[in-house]
Parts: C-alpha cells; structure tokens; sequence
C-alpha cells in the first residue's frame, strides 16, 4: 500500500470497458475461521459473535479506494465444502483470493498451503500467457483468542514467505480497520497485476451454479464512513 501506487485502468470484461470497476474476491478457509464475520465486518463494520455455518453467499458492497470507485462482489464460501468440482467453479470466478485460517486451529492453518496450491493451479490452467499465480492475501484471524492459540506469528508469517503471498494477522472481533486494510490490500494486488499483466482479468462467463448462489447488496454512499446501512444485523439481508 505504497503512496506512489499507480492507479490501473478500470478492469475490463472481455474487451468492453464496465461502467466501474469491479473486482471478484473469495474467500476461502475451513468451517468456523471467520470468513463470513470478515466479510460482514468490511461491508457493515459490524462483528457477528454468534456462529452459523454459512449457506454460501455473494455480497455486493461499493466503496471508495484511493478514489476508485470499487464495486465488490465477495463469495463467502461455506468452509465445509466437500466436491472439488463446486469448488473449482468457484475458484474460476474469482479474480482474487483471501485464504483465512483461525490461530487457534491449526487444522485449519494446515489447509491453506492446499487451498494456495488449488487456486493456483485451477487459474494457471484457465490462463493463457499469465504464469502470475492469482491475487491472494493470507490471512490469520482471532488474534484477541491468545490462550487458545495454537499457531504462532512466526508460523504464519513462514508460510506467507513459503508462498510468497502477503499476509495479515488480524482480530476481526476487535478490530474494524484490521479488516478493512485485508480487502483493501486484496485490491492493491489486484490492481498491481492488472498493470503488469492487463490480460489477467479476463473473465468467463458466470456458470449456471454461480447464478444460483444468492446475492445481498449493502446500501453503503460512497465516501461516507460506511455506516449508512439501514439494517441491524447481516440476517436482516434478505437475498435476491
Ligand atoms: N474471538 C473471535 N471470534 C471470532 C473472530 N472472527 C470470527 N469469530 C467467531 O468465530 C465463529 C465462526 O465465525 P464465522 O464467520 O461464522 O466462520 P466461517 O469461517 O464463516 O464458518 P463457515 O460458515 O462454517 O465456513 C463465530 O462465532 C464468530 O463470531 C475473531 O476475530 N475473534
């Protein structure tokens, strides 16, 4: 996040300019990591504390990014998806990647290096010419959870380097901005490829399955401080 980043072009569809720009995250990890509390704590600022395994869902939020106009479409996968070919479908969607993982499960640390390597396999084959593995960001949440820890920074920060990726460890429950600066440094590695490889985000066409997925669209105005939603709680979204 360098204050001399160059903005990109907005990214481009299949040859035609959008409207603005729009950028595709998933984000991945096992069952109970706090996938869906990040993603509702970057769109309403607000922290779930109560657990529900997730029915998979895309979210649509625009916000401002170093004035860019970004309009979100985040697909938080249910963490105990078992059939590789959903998953690939997935992946395929996605232009970028937030692979989470609790530091109080270490299960849930061991499986990042496989979720890395499924990412960068599935975009390697579905791209000509982009050797690039996608953008992707690590990241290691309950921190506030100290006594229950069961993988340390340093682990976390080796994988980061193993895998050459960026990586944040973070509380989603205590800290708002700690999440925020996940998606918006998702944001910058996208848009930092863009410039080097403006081929990258070439999309295909949404599949039957990702149109099945529901959607929620959060109200928030630009440039304001993003707490200009008009519901209490993520439930009280209601999906397409
Ligand atoms: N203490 C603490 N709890 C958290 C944090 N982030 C999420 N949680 C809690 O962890 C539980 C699981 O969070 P979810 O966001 O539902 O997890 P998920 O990864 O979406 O789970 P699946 O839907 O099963 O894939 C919830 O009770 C959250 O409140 C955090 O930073 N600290």
């Amino acid at each position: 996040m360098s204050s001399n980043f160059t903005l990109p072009r907005p990214l481009r569809r299949s040859g035609s300019l959008p409207p603005s720009r729009t950028v595709r995250v998933v984000v991945l990890g096992q069952g109970a990591v706090g996938k869906t509390a990040m993603t509702v704590r970057f769109i309403t600022k607000r922290f779930i504390g109560e657990y529900d395994p997730t029915l998979e869902t895309i979210y649509r939020h625009e916000t401002s990014i170093s004035g860019d106009v970004v309009h979100f479409e985040i697909l938080d996968t249910a963490g105990q998806e078992e059939d590789t070919l959903l998953i690939e479908e997935k992946i395929k969607w996605g232009d970028g990647f937030i692979i989470v993982y609790s530091v109080t499960d270490r299960c849930s640390f061991d499986e990042v290096m496989r979720l890395c390597f499924l990412v960068n396999h599935i975009h390697s084959g579905s791209k000509k010419g982009n050797s690039d593995p996608p953008p992707m960001v690590i990241v290691a949440n309950k921190r506030d959870l100290q006594f229950d820890r069961m993988v340390s920074t340093e682990d976390g920060e080796n994988l980061s380097k193993t895998l050459k990726q960026p990586f944040y460890e973070i509380s989603t429950r205590d800290s708002c901005e700690e999440t925020v600066a996940v998606f918006h440094a998702l944001y910058y590695e996208m848009m930092k490829q863009l410039n080097s490889s403006p081929t990258s985000f070439r999309r295909r066409a949404v599949s039957k399955l990702m149109e099945k997925i529901p959607k929620i669209h959060s109200n928030s105005a630009l440039g304001s401080t993003g707490r200009s939603f008009s519901f209490n709680s993520f439930r009280d979204f209601l999906p397409e």
